[in-house]
């Protein structure tokens, strides 16, 4: 099990080292437009998950929107930080 913050350290050091068959690298390669699409395609199952399918389904999607946003957030640049000044 995991943290947000730690997945987001995790993924940010992958950005830099970029290791071999890193899926966070090569999405972070696609581009914001192809990650834009995959945040609203996840965010879309969680929606269908929470209305017709289990906490359980529910709670992976949501990790699955979750890691899609940090992939983002990354390519974009933005720090926790930068997000957490909003909440
Ligand atoms: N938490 C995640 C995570 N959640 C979702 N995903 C990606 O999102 C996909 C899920 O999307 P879909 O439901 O659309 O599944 P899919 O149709 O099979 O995926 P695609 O064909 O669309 O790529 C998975 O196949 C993963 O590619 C994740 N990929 C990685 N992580 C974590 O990120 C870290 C770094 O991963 P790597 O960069 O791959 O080393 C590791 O700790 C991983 O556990």
């Amino acid at each position: 099990m995991k943290s947000f913050d730690a997945l987001f350290a995790e993924l940010s050091d992958k950005a830099l080292t970029r290791p071999e068959g890193s899926g966070t690298v090569r999405e972070l390669d696609a581009g914001v437009h192809a990650i834009g699409k995959k945040v609203v395609e996840e965010a879309a199952e969680v929606w269908m998950a929470a209305e017709h399918e289990g906490g359980e389904r529910t709670a992976e999607e949501i990790s699955q929107l979750l890691y899609h946003l940090q992939v983002l957030m990354i390519a974009r640049g933005l720090t926790l930080d930068d997000v957490y000044a909003h909440l």
